[in-house]
């Protein structure tokens, strides 16, 4: 577990009520620490410590907990014999999940659970002769051993069977049952419902962060302004789902630049936060749109502002909500006084510029080259660990494009993946598009030609006049057309140890009860349900869309497929426009035996030699072994100050021996 999870601070309320009902005392604290501790006779108590104030303790017995709100950082704690509630909110949601999990062990772990009544009675006994003030001592962490014993006696430990190989996937299914036995009784056991769901935003919270990661997030919960980067699939976003999850709900707002990464972490668009459009308009009148009330208050109520895949950010757009945060606020800290917590990579996707700008058009500017970026990032860090591929001739190829460099062996490497099959069970590869028509229109036509006839699955969103947004940001569509032997892609995780993971390809084999069977790479097959995806709105309200979990996948677009891990993929990278879109393409795929390059050629690689300069400022290491092939024929769209600076570099960099790939 990440964090001590013996420990929680949020808001609590105290109620007391008489035998009859009636509410009695009220206390209110908007912060108080929570702990788990032991009195002499090893029973165990919640002890509530609000700020500057005496704690006070409550019995971990004939407890009951309501947790369906834990996800907004939200419990409730009903001590039956004490006829007291505790009510917790603006709780950390993943910090009060394992909180909450440590009672459960706790009270039902071997030798550290509740005491039975006569040993209890022993030691009371001793305490009272020995003449010792009562004392009480933190809980020792939760051992493996207590964990498995504690989900064994509240019945969380599956019956050995044989169609369920993986414990995971057993523990869900026990749960399910568990959840529909407990529906028909109308109740749920305490310790059962304390083990239960994550809140954790798509995360598999069995992961642990790598110590790197763990180093981050410190950093982000001790309310440090930081700036993480690293590769593609070194767990960026990730790992920003468990910073999320640390932090308190209240005015954490969880931003990317597209749709797709917003979605991944549970969060907006930074466009849809910002209240000031596409910030195309000048100075003055972005601060007029900022300053209407609804857009105001949210920058207002705003504390930590979370943005991932800010390599997509435009550097003027940056700079404009820095001086809009700045005047809303009233505040002259940089960005108004708010933590910053960016993420994402700059070797990958630059800032989209829009509009037709014809011959000439504006030059891309990056966050880091905005006056406001020197003054707002206090810490920066790399992840180094790759762990989307685990082949380390992958990760190492990858690595080099990254930064744009292709030697004879990568290009014989990577050519050589043209000639390989990757399709398998009847699902063909997707194709990574440069553009996303080409994409669109070749599913179109895919479908078309199947045989059959079209089922429409239509989304039902919670609010209809919301539907422009949540197209923008949920991956399922608002309306999906499916025939049997459509090729789809799954975009939910439901079950990680049986491969039925967001992103896995399939093949649709069937509709049962109107709904479609769809079987994966890996032969597994899947009825697809309704699942539900659930967005915030830029007010912090949420709005949901319950669709089947799939898209169409003979084809995406490179642009929409960043942040994305994808099994089976095919691309032809002749089209290729921007610095790093080879890299996010190819960086999509697992391994190299799940990748296919049609036609590659190492001037389809290339990497923005501004971005260069810019990692080579905190990280020479990344400049001491490498070469920078630029494609040629995007020389005359560089800067002219850019090519010189990339002259520099290359010359600085023509004495060292080339990094070769065995
Ligand atoms: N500590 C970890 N332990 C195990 N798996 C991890 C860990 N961190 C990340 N992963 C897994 O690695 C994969 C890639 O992670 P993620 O998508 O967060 O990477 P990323 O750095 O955001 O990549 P990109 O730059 O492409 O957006 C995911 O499947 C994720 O679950
Ligand atoms: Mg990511």
């Amino acid at each position: 577990m990440d964090l001590s999870d013996a420990v929680l601070t949020c808001a609590v309320s105290i109620q007391w009520t008489n035998a009859v009902g009636i509410t009695g005392r009220k206390l209110a604290y908007k912060t108080a620490t929570l702990r788990l501790v032991r009195n002499d006779v090893r029973e165990l108590f919640v002890e509530v410590t609000p700020e500057k104030l005496k704690p006070l303790k409550f019995k971990l017995k004939d407890l009951m907990v309501h947790k369906k709100f834990m996800a907004e950082g939200k419990a409730t704690f009903n001590f039956k014999a004490e006829n007291c509630a505790l009510y917790l909110s603006n709780a950390p949601p993943g910090t009060l999940m394992f909180f909450l999990r440590t009672i459960f062990i706790k009270m039902n772990g071997d030798g550290g659970g509740q005491p039975d009544e006569a040993s209890m009675q022993k030691k009371l006994r001793e305490h009272l002769l020995s003449g010792k003030p009562t004392s009480f001592e933190d809980v020792s962490p939760v051992t493996t051993a207590e964990m498995l014993l504690a989900r064994k006696k509240a019945g969380l430990v599956p019956k050995a069977t044989t169609t369920t190989p993986s414990p995971q996937g057993a523990k869900k299914r026990r749960f399910d049952e568990l959840k529909d036995q407990d529906r028909e009784k109308g109740t749920v056991p305490a310790a059962k419902k304390l083990y239960q769901s994550s809140p954790l935003t798509g995360t598999d919270e069995s992961l642990r962060l790598s110590e790197e990661q763990m180093e981050v997030l410190r950093a982000c919960t001790t309310g440090k302004n930081v700036f993480f980067t690293g590769s593609a699939g070194t767990g960026k976003s990730f790992l920003l789902r468990r910073i999320i999850s640390a932090l308190p709900p209240d005015g954490t707002i969880a931003t990317a630049s597209t749709g797709v990464a917003a979605c991944l972490i549970g969060g907006t668009t930074l466009h849809a936060f910002a209240g000031i459009g596409g910030g195309d308009a000048t100075m003055q009148r972005c601060l007029e749109l900022a300053s209407r009330p609804i857009s105001a208050q949210t920058w207002r109520k705003c504390k930590r502002l979370i943005i991932d895949e800010i390599s997509m950010v435009d550097g003027q757009f940056f700079e404009k909500i820095e001086a809009v945060a700045r005047h809303i606020r009233r505040n002259d800290r940089p960005f108004g006084g708010i933590q910053l917590i960016l993420c994402g990579d700059f070797l990958q996707l630059p800032p989209v510029i829009r509009g037709d700008f014809g011959a000439a058009p504006p030059q891309q500017r990056f966050c880091f080259q905005s006056s406001a970026w020197e003054t707002c990032i206090q810490c920066v860090y790399e992840l180094k660990q790759v762990h989307r591929q685990s082949d380390p001739e992958f990760v190492q190829i990858l690595n080099h494009l990254r930064i744009g460099h292709v030697n004879e062996t990568i290009t014989s490497r990577l050519a050589a993946t043209s000639r390989q099959k990757i399709e398998g069970n009847g699902i063909l590869a997707t194709q990574l598009c440069s553009h996303t028509n080409d994409a669109n229109s070749i599913n179109e036509s895919k479908l078309e030609n199947l045989k059959g006839d079209k089922v429409l699955f239509r989304a039902d969103d919670s609010d209809a006049g919301m539907t422009k947004q949540l197209d923008q940001q949920v991956q399922a569509p608002s309306q999906l057309y499916l025939k049997v032997n459509a090729q789809v892609m799954l975009l939910k995780n439901i079950n990680i140890s049986n491969g039925l993971v967001n992103g896995a390809r399939g093949v649709v084999v069937r509709m049962e009860k109107d709904l479609p069977v769809v079987r994966f790479k890996n032969n597994q097959e899947y009825v697809c349900k309704h699942e539900k995806w659930i967005i915030k709105t830029a007010t912090g309200g949420t709005i949901t869309r319950r669709q089947v979990p799939l898209k169409l996948a003979w084809a995406f677009s490179i642009h929409k497929s960043q942040g994305l891990t994808l099994d089976c993929v095919e691309m032809s990278l002749s089209k290729v426009f921007e610095a790093g879109q080879a890299y996010v393409a190819l960086s999509r795929a697992k391994s190299l035996q799940s990748v296919r390059i049609l036609d590659f050629d190492a001037k389809q690689v290339w990497a923005n030699p501004q971005v260069l300069q810019f990692y080579k400022g905190f990280r020479r290491r990344l400049m001491d072994t490498t070469m920078i092939p630029l494609g040629p024929k995007n020389k005359d769209k560089r800067p002219a100050d850019a090519n010189s600076a990339l002259a520099k570099i290359k010359k600085s960099l023509m004495s060292k021996p080339l990094v070769s790939i065995s």
